[in-house]
């Protein structure tokens, strides 16, 4: 099973932390490699750009692979390849952007004008939709720069926290496309077990993100009243403690932020001993 992921890039690093935290540790060093073994003997790791890897899939290179969704919609091969899980890093949107204090205040007053962007394709299948039919330039990069060059009137690009369509004096049009990063499989190998495994191993990993594992002890006369105030996914473990006396253990994951609060509520309600941890994987 060979799954590609972004070489480089702002997706680089957090897919790796996210395999290494699903256990599938990559080794022999992964840095200026075009592949790694990993810890599973039936798992390999490609390393490709994230624009590429689409592709990699697509045409059997690779089974599988991470990369963003607004990728896939520009590589055409959106068909082919199966989205298994959102890993929910990567979020941005595609927008169509125009300059603040020009004359393009809709998508209608693109009709005759140019539109520079990475993403041809996902472009023209927007205006596709559309009642206008723009000219579609595209460019490698510095994309903003284009409509203050006069090579473009409007643009489709990558925005998340907005800062660099403000420093460009553009202002959103309208959206294009919301995307995160999704891992994908070819359609026809979706249901091969190792696939499955990989999904579920990825997913536990997002599951247990933001959440905590509680342990107390409680005597048992206070159990019920400690069971009341524990929120959160399913009831709790309750164990014996050895040579405990009248106390058993109690183990429940909590959500993060209700941890500082079922702390004092389980204490109130005669819990003793609390312990929190963190949580690896959460497989449900
Ligand atoms: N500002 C951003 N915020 C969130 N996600 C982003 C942002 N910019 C890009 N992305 C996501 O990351 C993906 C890859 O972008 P990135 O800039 O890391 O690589 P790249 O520019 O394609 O790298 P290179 O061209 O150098 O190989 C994009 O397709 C998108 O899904
Ligand atoms: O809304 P913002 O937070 O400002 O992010 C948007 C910018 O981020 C990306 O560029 P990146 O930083 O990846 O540089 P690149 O052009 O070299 O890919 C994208 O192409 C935008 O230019
Ligand atoms: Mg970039």
């Amino acid at each position: 099973m060979r799954i590609a992921v972004p070489n480089k890039g702002r997706l680089h690093e957090p897919t790796i932390d996210l395999l290494e935290r699903a256990g599938l540790h990559l080794e022999n060093g992964a840095d200026r490699k075009l592949y790694a073994e990993t810890v599973d003997p039936e798992v390999t790791v490609l390393f490709a750009r994230a624009a590429d890897i689409p592709e990699y899939i697509a045409d059997g290179a690779a089974e599988m692979g991470i990369t963003g969704l607004d990728q896939v919609r520009e590589s055409g091969q959106a068909d082919r390849l199966a989205e298994l899980l959102d890993l929910e890093f990567g979020r941005c949107r595609l927008v169509l952007a125009a300059p603040e204090d020009g004359d393009i205040e809709s998508v209608e007053d693109l009709a005759g004008r140019t539109v520079a962007t990475e993403f041809p394709h996902v472009t023209r299948e927007f205006f596709a939709d559309t009642a206008v039919d723009p000219e579609v330039v595209e460019v490698t990069g510095a994309t903003e720069l284009t409509p203050h060059v006069e090579m473009a009137d409007a643009i489709v690009d990558i925005t998340s926290t907005g800062t660099t369509l403000k420093v460009n004096r553009l202002a959103v049009i309208d959206e294009v496309l919301s995307s995160s990063v999704r891992l994908f499989a070819r359609d026809d190998v979706v249901d091969e077990p190792k696939v499955q495994e990989l999904r579920t191993a990825l997913s536990s990993v997002l599951t247990a993100d933001g959440k905590r594992y509680l342990m107390m002890n409680v005597p048992e006369d206070r159990l019920d009243a400690v069971r009341d105030v524990i929120p959160g996914l399913g009831g709790p473990t309750i164990m014996d403690v050895a040579n405990g006396g009248d106390k058993v253990a109690v183990h429940a994951v909590v959500d993060e932020r209700d941890v500082f609060e079922t702390i004092t509520e389980v204490k109130r309600a005669g819990a003793s001993d609390i312990l929190v941890t963190e949580i690896e994987r959460l497989v449900e």
